[in-house]
Formats: structure tokens, sequence, C-alpha cells
């Protein structure tokens, strides 16, 4: 079960027993389904952490990424770009509940407040724990800040391996899908060539 009380944080400490046991009880069906022997030694407690992997992977659901954010705003008077990039992304899609992962870069450009830098990888993981298209959970981590922290622009892009892309189906197992989403600012040139330039720098 997920514990909400912490400014929207979730604690992966404890697990809601009812959930765990439906999930668990279909999962020994579908073992059998596949011609496996749920009985056996090795998939005897399989089930059961298979639905602990899928709460842990979807736990995203029951997190408030605006409160996230709330929780560490800061007065300041800095209007340069802020980027956070090369942020890890890990999600499932929504059509084959197999996962994707990738990177993703994000910017905004403050408007009096700033964020805490972690909080924007945060914000990722609230959209990204959930099933997903890789195009909705751009869109949703870029609507998030700019309604939140309300800044003079958002910039977010997403590069990602999708699973259901290489191990099965089409099986291209080099294609990167890109994704991008931007607001106010970032909807002028030179202020998004700048982004997509200090995101592909190398300046470490
Ligand atoms: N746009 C988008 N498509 C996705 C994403 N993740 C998976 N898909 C695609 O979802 C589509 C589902 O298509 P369907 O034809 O219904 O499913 P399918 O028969 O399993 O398709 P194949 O993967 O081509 O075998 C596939 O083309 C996947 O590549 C995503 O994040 N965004
Ligand atoms: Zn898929």
């Amino acid at each position: 079960m997920s514990d909400k009380s912490n400014n929207g944080y979730q604690k992966i400490d404890r697990y809601d027993e009812k959930v765990i046991g439906e999930i668990a009880g279909n999962y020994k069906n579908i073992l059998a389904s596949i011609g496996e022997d749920p009985n056996r030694e090795g998939l005897l407690k399989t089930p059961e952490r298979v639905a602990k992997a899928l709460q842990f992977l979807t736990h995203g659901y029951d997190l408030d990424a605006s409160e996230i954010l709330k929780s560490a705003m800061f007065k300041e008077d800095y209007s340069q770009m802020v980027i956070v990039k090369d942020i890890e992304v890990y999600s499932m899609c929504e059509h084959h509940m197999l996962p994707f992962f990738g990177k993703a870069h994000i910017a905004y450009i403050p408007n009096g407040h700033i964020v805490g830098l972690s909080k924007l990888p945060r914000v990722v993981d609230v959209f990204a724990r959930r099933l997903q298209v890789q195009e909705r959970l751009t869109n949703e981590i870029r609507d998030c800040i700019q309604d939140t922290l309300k800044p003079a622009g958002v910039a977010v892009v997403i590069e990602c391996k999708h699973m259901c892309m290489s191990m099965r189906g089409i099986q291209k197992q080099n294609s990167v899908t890109t994704t991008s989403a931007f607001t106010g600012e970032f909807d002028h040139d030179k202020t998004r060539s700048e982004f997509l330039r200090l995101i592909t720098a190398n300046l470490s």
C-alpha cells in the first residue's frame, strides 16, 4: 500500500496484501496457461514476487507529482535556463506491458521560483511508474512542471528503447524513440536550440 503522507512521496516498504493476493492468484493461472507447473519448487513464490514487482512498477498511480514539486519551491531571482539531463526512465508500455527505458532531459526557465533539482527526476518517476505511452509521459511531465512551478517555459525530451519493439514484434534492436514537449520561451527557436545544444553537449 502506498504512503502519501510525506509530501506525496511513497515508501515501498509495505504492500497492499489484498491486491498482492489478487495479482498473485492471476499469475498462478497465467503460469498454468503457458504450460508451466505453478507448483514446482522454483515457481512456488513466483506469483507473489511478480505481484510485488508489478505493484512497484506501477506505484506512480498513488503519487502526486504536483505536491512533490510544491514541497521544494524556493523564491529566487534567477532567470536563466536550468537543465537536468540524462535522467533514467523506466516505464511500461500500456499496449504490451513490456518495459521501455532510456533518458529524460528537462529544462525550465524560472519565473520567480526555482525548484529543488531532485524533484524533477521524482516527477519523471511519478508518471513513468504507470502504464504509459512515451508521448503521454512526455506531456504529463511538461504539464505538471508548467502548471505547478509556473516558469517562463518548460522543455522535456525523452529518448527510449521499447522492449515490445526489440524482444518481440518487429524485433528491431537499435531503434530509439524520441519525444519532446515545450511551453513558453521554448517555443522560440533560439531558446529551443540552446536547450537542444546543451543536452547533446558533452560538458563533463
Ligand atoms: N506511439 C506509441 N506507440 C507505442 C508505444 N509503446 C508501444 N507502442 C506501439 O503500440 C502499437 C500497438 O499496435 P498493435 O498493432 O495494436 O499491437 P501489435 O499487434 O502487438 O503490434 P506490433 O508491435 O507491431 O507487433 C505498436 O505499434 C507498438 O510499437 C509508445 O510509447 N508510443
Ligand atoms: Zn508495447
